[in-house]
């Protein structure tokens, strides 16, 4: 908090105000019913899988539900019937890579108790067609707000300007706010699929 002279009440600094915002939207996410759930997923994964078809992805970057996250089980699954490749996070220190998923992938969870894929050999940023990213939140200019490690804006520092990877990001509707304060280090998606279907930001 940044607390001003004078003040009766303390005002909120930028990252106070992001973080109430996760705390709200985590509340709501956590709310929707398991049936519901269970079907956005699946609507979720026909609307992505179109779009990634359209764009002719052949590398994509996912990730694996945690808590009450959109689960990305169904998308993943069809993806490798298509013979995609996927990718899925591990943390290493403060950063991310991304490691190719194959039938015989060891998995382990990792500190905040998501599950991971190990080994070492992990894809290049520039060798990705798309990026499927979790959100705790985004607005309709495309700004998304994350978990709050900024893992996935180190990823992609530098890369606010390029098409490619495409940056998807992957939420319930009700994900959706009015506005998504912006630091200087955030990278706006390209597009959002949720179960209502895919809203393209450029
Ligand atoms: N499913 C999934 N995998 C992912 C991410 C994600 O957001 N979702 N990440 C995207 O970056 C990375 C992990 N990032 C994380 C960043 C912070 C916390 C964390 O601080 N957890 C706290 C409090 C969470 C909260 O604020 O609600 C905790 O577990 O207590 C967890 C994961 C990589 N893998
Ligand atoms: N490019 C970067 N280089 C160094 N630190 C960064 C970078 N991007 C973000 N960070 C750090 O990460 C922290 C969390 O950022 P932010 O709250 O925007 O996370 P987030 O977007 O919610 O998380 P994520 O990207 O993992 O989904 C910030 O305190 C910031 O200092």
């Amino acid at each position: 908090m940044t607390a001003q002279a004078g003040d009766t009440a303390p005002i909120p600094s930028a990252a106070d105000s992001k973080q109430l915002l996760r705390r709200q939207l985590q509340a709501q996410r956590a709310a929707l019913p398991s049936r519901y759930r269970h079907h956005a997923a699946r609507h979720c994964a026909r609307h992505a899988l179109r779009a990634l078809r359209l764009r002719g992805c052949r590398h994509v970057a996912l990730y694996l539900a945690y808590r009450s996250e959109l689960s990305t089980a169904p998308l993943i699954d069809a993806l490798l019937d298509d013979g995609l490749h996927v990718y899925l996070p591990r943390l290493v220190g403060k950063q991310m890579r991304l490691i190719e998923l194959h039938a015989d992938t060891a998995l382990q969870r990792n500190r905040y108790g998501i599950i991971e894929p190990c080994g070492s050999v992990h894809a290049r940023r520039t060798q990705l067609d798309a990026i499927v990213m979790p959100l705790t939140g985004f607005d309709g200019a495309g700004n998304r707000l994350g978990t709050g490690g900024g893992y996935y804006d180190r990823l992609l520092a530098g890369s606010a300007a390029q098409r490619r990877p495409w940056r998807l990001g992957y939420a319930y509707a009700l994900q959706r706010c009015d506005r998504v304060s912006v630091d200087r280090w955030d990278i706006p998606l390209h597009a959002v699929c949720t179960e209502h279907g895919l809203q393209r930001f450029t």
